[in-house]
């Protein structure tokens, strides 16, 4: 029964169960036959299941007895109660560290809570044990569990049982350790034991209480060896039918928030509500809902990460580690294990496992290929504020700090649990990775070629989760691009997870045992009601990493809120997050005139692309080549400010993968605007005169440029006959825009005045306060102007190319073609090229660490010792960047440094002098 189908009969099963009319016309008659389903062979005798769980003893007992009281008296049904988790032993060592959960407590596996022992054992009046009318009986144990369950077979006089696995049993274990018992034994025995349906019954008025509070519900099950929560958690996960019981105490809305978390849980099972456990047997008996082929994918999470389909092969461990955990005991747990023999086909797991399309809204699954600093993740996991809206996460976690082995990660409310994972596999040799092709295939299909399969994974579940905002606070506590240049000091950082897991199996073995030890618990009590808290919750501010910090000094911008810079590793984002409303801010006063239009058919338009020192241009101009049409010819301008053109080396690469004839021309001849009449009106000429023709000319000017004289020197010449300008897009950097003194520049204020569209870009990186404030300055500046934001250039083109803004009308005035800005703007570029690497240690300290204030902008290639890749470094303010690139060379002679400072009054001398001195002696 998939998802839909299962709603369907949902709807139809009454909404309230009250004063139910007993129907028992879905029971067995005695010795029933079994038919093809669920494997079992046609002509056996059957012997049905059903396996009743969950951390409410009433609600189960209201259940059984409600239907065994009005069962007919010819159906003889045997009601088997559990006694504790049966039997299986957990690997202690690789057991689940709590790391934000109740206090205190020590584990007791096989004990049953005390409660739930004088409920069941108690006698009613009628000497009936736990009220229950027939024959009941208990094992405390899975060899009394079998033991008991043969004797039921081999009696053959019972029609049904009803296993109540009770509080701390998981359903997925019970099924798969009878199914597997039973497999072994059909020679012997003269039925067929067949698992019918897995049943969670749930206290509907404390849900929400026990998943955000596991004080209470430990106080319910009583001591457990693995976290309450995390058991309750996969009752849920791992039902077919969830029975929300009492629910006469909660209102219809809550009831729907409950429902929907649980169809969100778990999409295959059916819900039905009851009134004391008043419900029809022919609801949970002999329904056939159990499917053995489709157990293991019940949960969401699972399926979540199914559909990553790189994830196949891992996910088939940790499969195995929830189906037969009873039985693997502590051994080899330095090592993967090959995945189990699945009797699935791909075609029917496909099936099994669809991810339904309305779960998008309330799902997302994080990657990231690069680790997580452990301090800052901790610090951000260990805050009660972090999983507000999550109802459930479940993955593997990357650490700078472990590069062996994951942290598997495990969240249900506001609890946490983390175990070493398997080891990665690029920690192995090849001979231990599992032996079937398609999962090696699976593994090199994402492999990283400096890491491996090193990576983070993980599923989110919930309602109302802010995803941004999750996405933003994980992406802040990865290493920023800088920390990822310097390896060799990962190993350094402070690990505080190294209490809760030891970082190898070979560390500290005392203190792994004890997964409660009240050191490592961190308590952290997030309850529901309290989760409109979120919206309200301050941005988030990360533990800035200790270069940016020294680069920000006292003077940092108020308004960060943020130092992430992951993003543009990162495929963006789907969902609508293109759609135009996420990026105008400010509609404005484009011009969209169709005479202008008809005049200009064949004239070529142009895009101006201005912006302050750093504000995004090259960036935008990437994303825009990237993203154009593949039948469009583009002339890209571009002009960099300094002896050695860097924008044209990274422009040049998106310029190169477009094949249909797209041209970079490279004026490098000084400041743009200031030499307008020479090499940027000839290469408007020649492009002209070629015999390709261009279907788009961008411009790209240097962050110290003036648009206007651009705009006047095709106006004013013949050029106009060729050439429009579809309009001037200015750049404005959300992080370092100096509202009301704009850097003291005049460029930078004509740059504004210029526009016809400010693309505000950065907003990443700050406040919507900030944001806010910009965006007034802007149109106190220049009123009616049109305001777009963006994050890394990506913005839909169509709101950017071919505005068609009437610029052409611009008449010129004798001060906006004489312009010599340089002379009153003092800005001085300082070029440094060396074949010799940098020491990627005195780079960070000498120069990094002391660079002067007025140092606005830097941006390079540069080659470090012990790297074989390059990196594209970029400062932009007080804020640098690190990006990994390939070498477009394989000589090494040809490797060399490139750096190039922009800046007010610098000293060249000084600052070649400090380069010089973290070059490699
Ligand atoms: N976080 C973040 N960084 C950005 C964004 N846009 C650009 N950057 C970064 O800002 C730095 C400067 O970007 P560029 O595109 O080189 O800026 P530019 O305007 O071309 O610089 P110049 O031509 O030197 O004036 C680079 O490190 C970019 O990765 C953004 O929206 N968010």
């Amino acid at each position: 029964m998939d998802g839909e189908e299962g709603r369907a009969k949902m709807e139809r099963i009454v909404a309230k169960v009250e004063n139910t009319q007993e129907d028992n016309s879905n029971l067995p008659s005695p010795a029933v036959q079994t038919g093809e389903s669920n494997g079992t062979s046609v002509g056996a005798l059957e012997l049905p299941i059903t396996v009743l769980l969950g951390p409410d003893i009433d609600g189960r007992l209201e259940l059984v007895r409600h239907a065994m009281n009005s069962l007919s008296s010819d159906l003889r049904i045997v009601y088997l109660g559990l006694l504790g988790p049966p039997g299986f032993k957990q690997n202690q060592e690789n057991s689940p560290r709590v790391i934000a959960s109740r206090k205190g407590g020590t584990s007791n596996s096989s004990s049953l809570s005390v409660r739930e022992d004088i409920s069941l054992r108690d006698k009613d009046a009628k000497g009936r044990m736990g009220g229950i009318p027939g024959r009941v009986c208990f094992c405390s144990s899975k060899e009394e569990l079998f033991q008991q369950l043969e004797n039921i077979v081999k009696e053959g006089n019972s029609d049904y049982v009803i296993l109540d696995g009770g509080a701390t049993s998981e359903p997925q274990v019970i099924a798969k350790m009878i199914e597997s018992h039973f497999s072994k034994q059909q020679d012997n025995v003269p039925r067929v034991v067949r698992i019918d349906s897995l049943v969670t019954v749930l206290d509907a008025s404390k849900f929400l209480e026990e998943i955000y509070n596991p004080d209470s519900l430990a106080d319910e099950i009583g001591e457990t060896e693995m976290d309450a929560s995390q058991i309750f958690i996969s009752q849920l996960e791992y039902a077919n039918l969830i029975v929300l019981n009492r629910v006469d105490e909660l209102s219809e809305q809550s009831l729907h928030q409950l429902e929907e978390i649980l169809r969100v849980l778990n999409t295959d099972a059916l819900r039905v509500r009851a009134l004391a456990g008043k419900l029809p047997t022919s609801y949970f008996a002999n329904c056939r809902y159990y499917q053995s082929s489709k157990l293991e994918y019940l949960p969401t999470w699972k399926r979540l990460l199914l559909a990553n389909t790189s994830l196949k092969s891992t996910l088939s461990n940790e499969m195995e580690s929830y189906t037969e955990k009873d039985d693997k005991v502590a051994e080899n747990n330095s090592s993967r294990q090959e995945a189990p023999p699945t009797t699935t086909t791909k075609e029917s797991r496909d099936v099994v496992t669809a991810v339904p399309e309305w779960l998008s809204a309330y799902s997302f699954v994080y990657n990231a290929d690069r680790p997580f600093h452990p301090k800052r993740l901790y610090s951000h996991i260990s805050n009660s504020e972090t999983f507000r809206g999550v109802i459930r996460s479940v993955g593997k976690i990357w650490l700078a700090t472990r590069m062996d082995s994951p942290l598997e990660w495990n969240q249900v409310g506001s609890t946490v649990s983390l175990k070493r994972g398997s080891p990665f596999y690029v920690t192995l040799p090849k001979e231990e990775w599992p032996k079937d092709d398609k999962v090696r295939s699976e593994i090199s299909a994402s492999w990283n070629k400096r890491f491996g399969d090193r990576k983070t994974v993980v599923v989110f579940l919930g309602i109302d989760m802010n995803r941004n905002q999750l996405e933003r606070m994980l992406d802040s506590c990865l290493l920023q691009d800088e920390e990822m240049v310097f390896t060799d000091a990962w190993a350094s950082f402070e690990d505080p997870f190294k209490d809760l897991v030891p970082s190898s199996s070979s560390s500290d073995k005392s203190d792994v045992g004890d997964s409660k030890k009240e050191d490592n618990v961190v308590s952290s009590s997030v309850h529901q009601e309290t989760s409109n808290e979120l919206e309200k919750a301050s941005p988030i501010v990360p533990s800035a990493f200790d270069i940016l910090t020294s680069l920000e000094g006292s003077d940092a911008n108020d308004t960060l809120v943020s130092t992430w810079n992951a993003t543009s590793l990162k495929e963006p984002k789907e969902d609508d997050s293109m759609m135009e409303k996420n990026f105008v801010l400010r509609k404005g006063d484009v011009v969209s005139d169709d005479s202008w239009n008809t005049v200009t058919q064949n004239v070529v338009p142009i895009t101006i692309l201005t912006g302050f020192l750093g504000s995004g241009k090259t960036t935008l101009l990437n994303y825009i080549l990237e993203q154009a049409d593949s039948s469009m010819n583009i002339a890209v301008v571009v002009n960099d400010f300094g002896e050695l053109d860097i924008d044209s080396l990274l422009v040049k690469k998106n310029i190169g993968k477009q094949e249909q004839g797209n041209v970079l021309v490279e004026l490098s001849n000084g400041c743009i605007c200031c030499n307008v009449n020479g090499s940027f009106v000839e290469s408007l000429q020649h492009l002209r005169n070629q015999e390709k023709q261009f279907d788009y000319v961008i411009v790209e000017t240097t962050g110290l440029a003036d648009p206007i004289p651009l705009i006047h020197s095709i106006v004013s010449t013949d050029l106009v006959d060729s050439y429009r300008i579809d309009g001037v897009l200015t750049l404005v950097d959300a992080m370092n825009f100096d509202i009301s003194n704009h850097f003291h520049s005049e460029v930078a204020l004509n740059q504004i005045l210029s526009a016809d569209t400010v693309l505000i870009s950065k907003t990443d990186l700050v406040s919507q306060q900030r944001l806010d404030e910009i965006m007034e300055y802007l149109h106190t500046l220049k009123p009616g102007i049109r305001i777009l934001r963006c994050v890394r250039g990506r913005v839909p083109l169509p709101l950017i190319l071919d505005m068609k803004s009437n610029n052409n009308n611009r008449k010129p005035s004798s001060q906006d073609t004489n312009r010599q800005h340089l002379e009153q703007d003092p800005f001085v570029s300082v070029s440094f090229e060396s074949p010799i690497a940098f020491d990627a240690r005195r780079f960070r300290d000498n120069f990094l660490r002391k660079l002067p204030d007025n140092v606005f902008r830097a941006k390079g290639l540069l080659k470090f010792q012990g790297y074989p890749q390059r990196y594209i470094f970029q400062l932009s303010g007080r804020r640098a960047e690190f990006d990994e690139d390939e070498w477009p060379t394989d000589d090494d002679n040809l490797k060399k440094n490139q750096l190039v400072l922009i800046g007010r009054e610098l000293d060249e001398q000084q600052l070649k002098n400090i380069l010089m001195s973290c070059l490699v002696q």
